[in-house]
Parts: structure tokens; sequence; C-alpha cells
């Protein structure tokens, strides 16, 4: 136990990561982090044994992301019996590329003296150039069967493994009509070269992207034997109907939370709505952080369309029937105009469960803060007068939460209806109010950035971006989970 003790370490702590540039006589550091993960690599506990005063440096060139590892330590534990050090180059070889196991010297003079640094330019085409704080940013993207592409993808991958839970490197080696299914998109910042022969790129990020063929069936057509000739002509991967879905999505630590996020989150969607072939944007499973940047993307995407069609939820839905019953059903069609909302989710290609979302939160927020819980409503007494509430904004949240619940009802139907009625209707309850709690979060962190034109009860925008405590989330992937998975504490 002692032994372990003293020659344990945490394997996150001891692997440092740089982006190196070339310096006045050698490549100096423009930017040092530590991972989010390694038990990819080291294993569950993300323990290395062994060592003492051992750091793992993990070099990167800015430009082209040129590899490096290098090991140093104090000491090392001498081998008793069974027990001995990690491996730590054979832990570490399935993850980085061959090049990037040369002695240093080496390494810093093809980072230093790199005569094709000057010239270079990311791989792919430039599709916009943005501005933070007077920093000038590009986004790139190219195809995966270009071996620019490849090549700097083969050299970030590792970054997959040390900041995406659950993430994957892309297999590069497939054949080239499925390499040609991924889109890449690189986030660069346009430095000043530190030297004349360097470069004057710098990575910020990157994003994967693949085309997933999505069955369309022409139901005009009577499905029917032919007798095509065989075999049938070549089609084009690219060609076919296709939800474009971004499997990895990264930006390095040095530069989170000044928006680059979202510029390469929006690229990718603009990406999507240009190419007529794509017919929706979907998420590999996302984490919480993207989650959350995606919700504040997608608000702000489409609250100006909601607004321009004055999408808003009808307080008084029951009109429409004969007066004295109440539906049994929730009038959905009566409440918002689901036609017009269908039309704006299509043609944003935006996919269904994250439209419900955003459509849930723009709805909420068209209600006064005053009549909504977290103004303090009185929701005992909404919960008598229902429908029947004499405010109009009462009305529309009570019928907010019924469409909501609808929503998160059909989803998690199987699981709640194992329930008894009593547990189901609490288990409900419990659910679209965390739902409603995750969605407040969103809006107060939007606040200052959109105008707010329903709000009369808050306070006036303050322009303070809070973080996001928890996110929302009831995909398909959480089903299993049952209705409460719908809020996740956010880490
Ligand atoms: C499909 C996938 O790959 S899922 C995995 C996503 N990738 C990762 O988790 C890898 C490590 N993390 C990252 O790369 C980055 O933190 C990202 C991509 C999640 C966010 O990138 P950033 O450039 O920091 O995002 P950006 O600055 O645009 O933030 C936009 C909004 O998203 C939300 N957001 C971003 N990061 C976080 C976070 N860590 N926690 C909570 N909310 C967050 C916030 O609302 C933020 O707005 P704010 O800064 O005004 O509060």
């Amino acid at each position: 136990m002692a032994v372990d003790e003293d020659w344990s370490c945490d394997a996150n702590d001891a692997l440092h990561i740089t982006v190196v540039q070339p310096g006045d006589t050698k490549p100096k550091t423009l930017s040092a982090f530590h991972p989010q993960f390694t038990y990819p690599i080291f294993g569950d506990d993300e323990q290395i044994f062994g060592y003492q005063g051992l750091i793992i440096r993990l070099r990167f060139a800015a430009h082209d992301l040129r590899p490096h590892v290098h090991i140093s330590y104090d000491d090392r534990f001498k081998s008793v019996g069974d027990t001995a050090a990690t491996d730590l180059l054979g832990a570490l070889k399935p993850f980085v590329p061959e090049e990037a196991l040369i002695n240093l010297p080496e390494y810093e003079k093809n980072v230093q003296e790199d005569p094709t640094a000057k010239d270079f330019v990311p791989p792919g085409k430039q599709v916009i150039s943005y501005e933070v704080d007077d920093r000038v940013y590009e986004i790139w993207a190219g195809s995966l069967a270009d071996p620019a592409v490849q090549k700097i993808l083969d050299r970030a991958q590792v970054l997959v493994s040390l900041f995406i839970e659950a993430g994957t490197p892309v297999d590069t080696n497939d054949p080239e009509w499925t390499l040609e299914r991924w889109t890449v998109f690189f986030v660069y910042e346009r430095v000043t070269p530190p030297t004349p022969t360097a470069s004057s790129y710098s990575i910020v990020g990157y994003a994967t992207t693949y085309r997933y063929w999505l069955y369309q069936r022409d139901r005009t057509e009577t499905p029917a034997v032919r007798n095509d000739a065989f075999p049938l002509p070549e089609v084009k991967i690219s060609e076919l109907p296709a939800r474009l879905r971004i499997a990895q999505f990264l930006i390095l630590p040095s530069h989170h939370r000044s928006g680059h996020g979202t510029h390469l989150y929006t690229t990718i969607h603009a990406f999507c709505i240009a190419d007529p072939t794509i017919v929706e944007l979907t998420v590999e499973d996302p984490n919480e952080s993207f989650d959350a940047l995606r919700d504040s993307a997608d608000f702000c995407l489409l609250q100006p369309e909601f607004l321009k069609h004055d999408v808003n939820l009808n307080p008084d839905p029951n009109e429409i029937f004969s007066g004295k019953k109440r539906p049994t059903v929730v009038p959905t069609n009566a409440l918002i105009p689901t036609q017009t909302l269908r039309d704006i989710r299509t043609s944003f290609k935006i996919e269904a469960t994250q439209f419900a979302h955003i459509l849930e939160m723009f709805l909420l927020s068209q209600i006064p803060k005053t009549h909504r819980l977290a103004g303090g409503t009185n929701l005992a007494r909404l919960l008598i007068k229902k429908s029947k509430a004499d405010n109009p904004d009462d009305r529309r949240y009570y019928w907010w939460r019924m469409l909501t619940k609808q929503r998160l009802y059909k989803k998690h139907r199987e699981l709640l209806d194992e329930l008894d009625l009593t547990d189901r209707v609490e288990k409900l309850d419990d659910t679209v109010r965390n739902v409603e709690e995750g969605y407040e979060i969103t809006l107060k962190n939007l606040e200052g950035r959109l105008p707010d034109p329903a709000d009369e009860g808050s306070a006036a925008p303050s322009g303070r971006r809070e973080k996001r405590k928890l996110a929302v989330s009831d995909d398909e992937d959480e089903e299993e989970n049952g209705a409460e998975a719908a809020k996740r504490p956010k880490v």
C-alpha cells in the first residue's frame, strides 16, 4: 500500500499538453493545459504507477499539429516480482502517431526550421473569418478523403481521448468512398508569425462531421419489384439525402468561453443549410457543455423566426371545441401553429427533439416571468383553475406545461406506463419542472444578448452571462434512464 502511495500519480496531472511555435532559438510554448480525461490511455482510475516527478509532455506545433511525446521523471520504481512501473510508451503508442516518438532535439529542429511553415494554409477551403477581441480567426473545411485533412486529423486524434468522454478517434484508413462522407472543420487563429519563417496560423479547435444516409420513402409511389439492369449505376454518397452528424467537437482549453465553439457550430449549421442534400443536423452523444452551446446557438437562430411568424401559445384553445366539454387530449393544433412550425423546422434543418426544446424554451420566454414558476407564480392555484384561470398568461403557462408534458410523456411512454397513475403524474410533474428549470437557466444566460419583448415581469437585461448549472435532455439515448433523466446535473 505504501508502495502505491509513493509511486502512484494522477495521470491527468502528469500529462502536460503544450502548443508550440518557433521562438528566437528554439520552439516556445504558446499555451499549456492538462487533459480532462486519461482513462482511455491509463485505465479507469487514471493513475500511473512507478514514477516520481513524472512529466509526460505532449507537444503540438501550432499550425500543422506536428506532435511530440517527451517523458521525464526523477525516479522510477524498480520491478519487484510482478509489480513494475507502467509501460508509458506502450500505453501511449496506440494513441499518438509514430512520428511523435522521435527525440526532442530533432522535433525542436523540425518545428524551428520547418521550411513549409511560412506558406502553410489550413487544409480544405476557408469557410468564414471572424474577429473576437481584435483577434482574427478563420474556419476551414475539407473532406477527409483529402490527405492534407487526414494528416492534421491523425495528429489531432489523441485529443479526442483526452477531452471528449467516450469519444473514439475516426478511422482514417477507411476506403475513400466512406472517407468522403466526412467533412472536417478546423478553427485557426491568424497570428503574427513569431519568426520570418514561421506560420501565421495557430490551431484553436476542430469538429468532425459525417453524412448519415436518410431513408426517404416516396409515399406517392406504390412499392413494386423492378427488373433494373444490374449492377446499378454508381451512386455518390455525397449526393444522397443525408443527415449531417457532428461526431467530435473540440475547442482547445486555452480558447474556451470566447465564442469559438458557437462560431464553429453555427458554421456547420450554415453548411447544412447551404447543402440541398442535407436534410438535418444531428449530434452524436452531445455532453452537457455542448448541449448548452447548441441550445444557446439554436435559440438565437430561431427566436427571430418565431417572432416574425408571431408564434405564441393560444391561451384559449378550448374555444374551438363545443364549449362545455374539456378535450381529453392536449389540443396541440389549436395551441400552436403546427404547420408553420413544421415549415420552420424543415427550413432550418433542426432535428425534431432539439427543435421541440427550442420551441418550448421560446414559448416559455413569451410568458411574462411573473406568471412562470421562476417568477413565483402560484402553481397550486393554477392547478385548480387550469385552463379556466382568469389571466391569459396564467392560461398560457398552464398550456405550456401540458404541451411539454405531452412531449415528455410520448417520449417516455413505455417507462411511465409501468407506474401507477399517481406515481406517473408525480414523475411527469417532476420532469417538466426540471426541464423548465433548465430552460430558465439558458434563458437567463441569453439575457442581454437577445431582445426579450414579452418579459415585462423580469428585471431589465443585465448582459451578465451566467454559467449554466444543469442541462436538459430527453434524447433517445436517455430514454432507458426514465423520465428523471430529462435533467442531468452539470459537472
Ligand atoms: C459531439 C461532441 O463532441 S460533445 C463533446 C464536446 N466537446 C468537449 O466537451 C471537449 C472539451 N470542451 C470543449 O471543446 C469546449 O468546452 C466546448 C466545445 C464544449 C465549448 O466551446 P467554447 O468555445 O468554450 O464555447 P462558447 O464560448 O462558444 O460557449 C457558448 C456557450 O455554451 C455554453 N458553454 C460552453 N462551455 C460550457 C461549459 N463548460 N459548461 C456550461 N456551459 C458551457 C455557455 O452557455 C456558453 O456561453 P457563455 O460563455 O456566454 O456562458
